[in-house]
């Protein structure tokens, strides 16, 4: 069977922060109704491709990128592209849950007031439909007026989520998410996302290689910042073409 068309292609991407090169060379492309998780040690360059694929590494002023990240026919990269714009067609969540200080309402429809929208109906609709996509719409509808920071932290990771779902993105960019979770938190989450495949491409960088496996159709195995091995999960855990990849998901190294 042929291979879908890509949503999004990295090509020949390097990062430098400084003189220090982080990302070397990464070609890979991502597909729409999957997740791909990104893998690899600590200080591997994950963090930084992902930062990449947004623009968030804008943000450093010694990083500086070469090569080219193909999103809707175009360099994301060239001078035409508005952060602000691709930033809510790219999403990020990260490892901190990190909700603003205001109601759990105010949290989700944020995005949607820097746009102007201010029509009650229009912002509670999203407000309902984001929190229940981000599966805690139950647990927080009779106190939607409350401080999101008043929520547990794997509550306020999924309000988070839904902060970034209420701009209607296409992409996720998440960013060990679970990682300051408990596990039944972190469950939900998993669960969340599975269901929000449906609709989006996921990128999830984790640490666990369990998570990888049970909820990523793609891996991809870093080290030192080059991409060793990228294939569909089962391939990359039990059958991969590279000696690092395998030692690296047998936990011979971490
Ligand atoms: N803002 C920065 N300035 C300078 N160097 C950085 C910066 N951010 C990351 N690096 C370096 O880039 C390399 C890759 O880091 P990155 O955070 O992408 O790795 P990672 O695989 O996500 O690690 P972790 O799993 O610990 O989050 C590391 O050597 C790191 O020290």
């Amino acid at each position: 069977m042929a291979e879908k068309e890509p949503i999004l292609q990295v090509k020949n991407l390097s990062l430098f922060y400084g003189k220090k090169q982080s990302l070397f060379d990464i070609n890979m492309a991502f597909y729409l109704n999957e997740i791909t998780a990104l893998i690899g040690p600590s200080g591997s360059g994950k963090s930084t491709l992902l930062r990449s694929i947004n623009r968030m590494n804008d943000l450093v002023s010694t990083a500086k990128v070469t090569g080219e990240i193909i999103y809707k026919g175009q360099n994301i990269y060239s001078t035409k592209t508005d952060t602000v714009d691709l930033r809510k067609e790219i999403g990020m969540v990260f490892q901190q849950p990190n909700p603003f200080p205001f109601s759990i309402y105010e949290n989700v429809v944020y995005g949607l007031r820097l746009k102007g929208i201010k029509d009650k109906a229009v912002l509670d609709e999203a407000v309902e439909e984001s929190l229940k996509s981000a599966n805690i719409w139950d647990e927080v509808k009779d106190k939607l007026h409350s401080s999101a920071l008043g929520l547990s932290g794997g509550q306020q990771q999924r309000v988070c989520m839904a902060r970034v779902l209420a701009v209607n993105p296409d992409i996720l960019l998440l960013d060990e998410p679970t990682s300051a979770l408990d596990p039944i938190s972190a469950g939900k989450i998993e669960t969340m996302l599975l269901e929000l495949k449906e609709k989006y491409t996921i990128l999830i960088v984790t640490h666990s290689m369990q998570q990888a496996s049970r909820i990523s159709d793609r891996t991809a195995f870093f080290l030192n910042g080059k991409l060793v091995e990228y294939d569909k999960t089962n391939k990359i855990f039990l059958n991969p073409s590279e000696q690092a990849t395998s030692d690296y998901v047998t936990g011979k190294f971490g």
